[in-house]
């Protein structure tokens, strides 16, 4: 008896096991611990037959002073660890590096016939495979030096089979840092384990069944192949798993519903619905959606990688239809173009309210039916390509109208600013709250209708409640990205800033709008850059009372909701708390909160509420 394996255990799997579980903690959710508690039965089962086979075969084998002596079916209980520790390690890393992607936007239509260039990847995959698994079988039947090796890939081989015929488009298409990274990390770090390990006698490869080639000084060739393929089998499951999960969230149309833990049968019938099946206008309109988050909003891309499923998506595409909408205006080249972009937005949106519509030949069909309904045809024939995808995805069947409408509302108040009226429809501050509820409270209103949509069972009381507090929020947010933006809106000739506080600091729209663009903050004097701090430090207030008057409602939204909703308006947030900070130096351009910080923040606000 001996404890050797165990220290192996104590020294290198147990710590990053620790490490990860911390870093992953406030990430987890039922799913993924589902998934786990999976791959890791799968895991094990499918191992220990096998490695209970080399141990009798003496294939390789554990010294008695290195192991304490425990065993299930003859192999040693810090084995049966290994498997587990192993798994557990691994799939922890892939889910920490895959947190921040929507699989649903790697979904690929594949094309009937031959052209199709994934029918030839998915082939040449199988083939390579096949050839492998055919070579361990002859290793195996030689019985000599390559037996181990054989047998490693006459065990690993037609598992990666199925699954690489599951999920190759995903295996081929997710980024690196997905896929390879997950592999790469923990094999490296096992082979460092393994060459120790082995130099130190603690597992033995029996000498007559191995190639003796080595990987490096110390590494068999047979170890590094075997903790290679082990944790592509692992990363190759989850990805599966991952495949099955995004099929189910993209595809409403093939599965209405799902359910929050889909069994494997479940996952099997989204596994093998064809992919020519699969609707591109959702794949390419999201991919499209989350292209614009993740260029445009820095605080909402991370936030939204802490929702999941449905809401996630509905919530992207949602931000894509704000930030098209608000992109169409802004970028128009005069004011009539503008006018006529929030007029085209209203019909769209008056279309897609309008129920069921009859046809030229008398049928009647939904407005927004995706082939002939008049407002999939309006958002066709009006608006630029860009726009279209996200225009038809706008999940406006569980989305008020009012809401949206309000946001053109707001929209058409940004028409009014102009050169000889800096200040435009904003003469007071109930102007400014008004303009911020309509902006950004409608906003908030229509991220908690799909929150109450995807988690039902909140009572009418306190969903009134949850909406009232969500508006305030988004009035919070919008006063904290004008105190954000004062520079950048100036340059666009936009003063957010009622003129009654202007007077207060002896400014007017125009000298403030001249002292902020000035070419860099060198040149403004002190004395402007100390009015300029007053008014902006006064805008953060108004943005903290409503804060304040709002925060503790997240903790009422359903339980799925909150932590990522505190993300959400935390990472927001957080701009005002720097630009709050007594050292805050005016640069040009926009007030950023660094990475570092941003993660920060949001791996706090997922564990709990800021103490207040
Ligand atoms: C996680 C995720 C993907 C959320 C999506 C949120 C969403 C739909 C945002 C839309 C943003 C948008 C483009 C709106 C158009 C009008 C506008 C510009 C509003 C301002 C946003 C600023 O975004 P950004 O800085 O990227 O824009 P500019 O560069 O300045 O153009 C706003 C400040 C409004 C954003 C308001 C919200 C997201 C509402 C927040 C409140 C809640 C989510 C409710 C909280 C719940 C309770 C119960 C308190």
């Amino acid at each position: 008896m001996g404890y050797d394996y165990a220290l192996v255990h104590l020294i290198y799997t147990i710590p990053p096991a620790i490490l990860l579980s911390i870093v992953y903690s406030p990430l987890c959710t039922r799913l993924d611990i589902y998934r786990i508690v999976f791959l890791l039965t799968i895991a094990v089962v499918s191992t220990l037959p096998w490695d209970s086979y080399l141990v009798r075969a003496r294939i390789w084998s554990y010294p008695e002073t290195a192991v304490i002596g425990l065993t299930i079916l003859d192999v040693p209980l810090e084995e049966v660890f290994f498997f587990f520790i192993q798994t557990f390690n691994t799939t922890l890393l892939y889910l920490i590096l895959n947190k921040p992607i929507l699989h649903s936007v790697y979904l690929v239509k594949e094309q009937k016939g031959r052209n199709d260039k994934w029918k030839y990847i998915r082939l040449i995959g199988q083939v390579a495979l096949g050839l492998t698994l055919k070579k361990g079988v002859d290793y195996v039947r030689a019985g000599g030096n390559e037996t181990y090796l054989g047998l490693i890939l006459v065990w690993a081989v037609p598992f990666l089979l199925a699954l690489w015929s599951l999920s190759y488009q995903f295996l081929v298409s997710l980024p690196v840092t997905s896929t390879i990274l997950p592999i790469a990390l923990p094999t490296v770090y096992l082979w460092i384990v393994d060459t120790l390990a082995l130099k130190r006698g603690t597992w033995v490869i029996g000498s007559g069944t191995k190639t003796g080639l080595t990987f490096w000084p110390g590494l068999e060739i047979e170890e590094a192949l075997f903790f290679l393929l082990t944790n592509c089998l692992i990363v190759f499951g989850l990805v599966t798993f991952d495949t099955a999960i995004a099929i189910l969230n993209t595809f409403p149309a093939h599965f209405r519903h799902v359910p929050a833990l889909p069994t494997p049968w479940f996952a099997m019938r989204a596994l093998l619905l064809p992919s020519t099946t699969y609707d591109d206008d959702r794949t390419i309109g999201l991919q499209q959606a989350v292209a614009r988050l993740r260029a445009k909003s820095r605080s909402f891309y991370l936030a939204s990688s802490a929702f999941q499923g449905r809401l996630r998506i509905d919530l992207i595409i949602l931000y894509s239809f704000c930030r098209v909408a608000d992109d169409l205006i802004d970028n128009a080249s005069d004011a009539a173009e503008a006018k006529q972009w929030v007029q085209k937005l209203k019909t769209f949106l008056d279309l897609c309210y309008s129920g069921k519509v009859k046809t030229a030949n008398g049928n009647l069909i939904d407005a927004r039916d995706p082939n002939q309904g008049p407002a999939t045809l309006y958002a066709v024939r009006q608006f630029p390509p860009d726009a279209q995808l996200t225009l038809l995805l706008l999940p406006t069947d569980r989305l008020d109208q009012e809401p949206l409408y309000e946001l053109l509302r707001g929209f058409d108040m940004d028409l009014a600013f102009s050169d000889s009226s800096l200040t435009g429809p904003i003469k007071t501050e109930q102007d400014l709250d008004l303009y911020g509820a309509r902006v950004a409270g409608t906003v908030a209103l229509l991220c908690i209708q799909l929150v109450l949509y995807h988690y039902p069972g909140t009572s009418e009381a306190k969903a009134k409640r949850l909406m009232g507090a969500g508006h305030d929020m988004g009035i919070a947010l919008q006063y904290t990205n004008i105190a954000r933006d004062l520079i950048v809106d100036a340059e666009n000739k936009r003063v957010y800033v009622p003129p009654s506080w202007l007077k207060k600091e002896k400014l007017t729209p125009e000298s403030f709008a001249g002292g902020l663009t000035k070419a860099s903050g060198a040149e403004q004097d002190d004395f402007f850059l100390k009015k300029l701090s007053t008014i902006r430090q006064r805008l953060l207030d108004r943005a903290f009372h409503f804060y304040d008057r709002s925060v503790g409602a997240i903790e009422e939204l359903p339980a799925p909701a909150r932590a990522p909703m505190r993300v959400a308006v935390e990472s927001y947030m957080q701009i005002a708390r720097e630009l709050r900070k007594p050292g805050f130096k005016v640069k040009a351009g926009r007030a950023t909160v660094p990475v570092w910080k941003r993660l920060w923040v949001a791996w706090r606000m997922l564990q709990g509420p800021r103490k207040r």
